[in-house]
């Protein structure tokens, strides 16, 4: 077995996907500094994860598994059998579950593409939609027409459609929505496998996590099982409601590829300026994921904007940092650890210096 070089300043996530679920790639993640190992459940197979989870019991003890829950999350539905190419330019039909097989019927000697989307009829009814995006806010398709549930869109440029691919509606109001039953299955499926944490996406309020927990109890006294519980914040209300998610959980991660779409690339530092200052002082745990280290997945080193990024969060109070796409569908995973966590250990390092300094100027 590799050894852990060295333990870091701060806490370091690393999320697997299928560049690092084999038994090799785990173990060069954690020789290069990890400590906890997120799961998206919304990607990897339950027979995967029962392998990656005794693999990682059974020689690292203290390393700890999340599984990562997809919440209310709006995705292109399972119904979408096989997936297809949209070209720039094209106009596409999307709709939502209940309404999928009736339109596929009406429209079937259409050239237009329809995509379902895998929420129910009731979630959209009112709502002004002006766009929807795919993939965290990459790809837009602007609306141009709409007759209920029947939404017609035009691309902004070539996307590929699989069913599961994530999709955003700015305005989706998620008080309404049902926790899926998706969720629950997994939870009990997290619990009955020892994973250490759950981690609840889509968190906008206390009364969220609440609920949750009511379903979290009911499995719990029937398998004699428990989980952490960790909550993930990716809503404009999720940031506006922090302090209230923070009477009911202990460790914050704030999901930034979730929020970059839902509240807007250009406003993403000050949702993450503002949780930094709600936190400031607060004993809670405050990880930040997604685009840390996206440059060392693509040119082999870390860019200056992210090295600065990452002292400034460090500066702000951030407590650690979870790898998302760096290590789940990049072949630079081990790389990216390992700068990450040289920069944590020297940015901790000055910043404590520093610290002990004023604290002594002040006496
Ligand atoms: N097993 C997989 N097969 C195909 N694509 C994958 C798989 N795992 C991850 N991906 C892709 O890699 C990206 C990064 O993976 P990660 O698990 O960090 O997801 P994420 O950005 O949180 O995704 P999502 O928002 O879809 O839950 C995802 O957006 C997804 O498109
Ligand atoms: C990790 C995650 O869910 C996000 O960045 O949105």
């Amino acid at each position: 077995m590799i050894n852990v070089l060295w333990r870091k300043a701060m806490y370091i996530v690393a999320t697997l996907g299928p560049k690092t679920i084999s038994d090799n790639a785990i173990q060069k993640l954690i020789g290069a500094g990890i400590e906890a190992f997120r799961i998206n459940m919304s990607h990897i197979s339950k027979d995967n994860i029962k392998r990656i989870v005794g693999f990682i019991k059974s020689n690292y003890p203290d390393v700890k598994i999340i599984g990562d829950i997809t919440g209310k999350k709006v995705r292109v539905s399972e119904k979408l059998k096989d997936g297809f190419k949209i070209t720039k330019g094209e106009e596409v039909i999307f709709t939502v579950e209940d309404q999928y097989d009736k339109l596929k019927k009406q429209l079937v000697d259409s050239k237009l593409k329809i995509i379902p989307l895998n929420i129910k009829q009731a979630i959209i009814e009112g709502l002004e939609i002006n766009d929807i995006y795919i993939k965290d806010g990459r790809y837009r398709l602007a609306v141009m027409g709409r007759k209920g549930s029947v939404i017609q869109c035009r691309a902004d440029s070539t996307i590929y459609i699989t069913k599961g691919k994530s999709c955003t509606i700015k305005s989706i109001d998620r008080s309404n929505m049902d926790i899926p039953d998706r969720d629950i299955e997994d939870i009990e499926f997290l619990m009955k496998n020892d994973v250490d944490i759950v981690l609840l996406s889509f968190i906008s309020s206390a009364e969220d996590i609440r609920k949750y927990k009511e379903k979290i109890n009911a499995i719990s006294s029937r398998i004699n099982k428990s989980i952490e519980i960790w909550a993930k914040v990716e809503t404009k209300d999720g940031v506006k409601n922090i302090l209230d998610i923070c009477s009911e959980t202990d460790t914050i991660v704030f999901g930034r590829g979730d929020m970059s779409a839902e509240g807007g690339i250009l406003n993403l530092p000050l949702y993450q300026w503002e949780i930094c200052r709600s936190l400031h002082k607060s004993g809670k745990m405050f990880i930040v994921a997604t685009n840390i280290m996206d440059n060392v997945s693509l040119k082999g080193r870390p860019s200056t904007s992210e090295l600065n990024d990452i002292f400034t969060m460090m500066k702000n109070g951030v407590n650690g940092f979870m790898l998302t796409s760096e290590t789940s569908v990049s072949t630079n995973g081990p790389l990216a650890v390992r700068y990450l966590c040289k920069a944590c250990n020297r940015y901790s390092n000055i910043l404590n210096k520093r610290k002990i300094k004023n604290d002594v100027r002040r006496k």
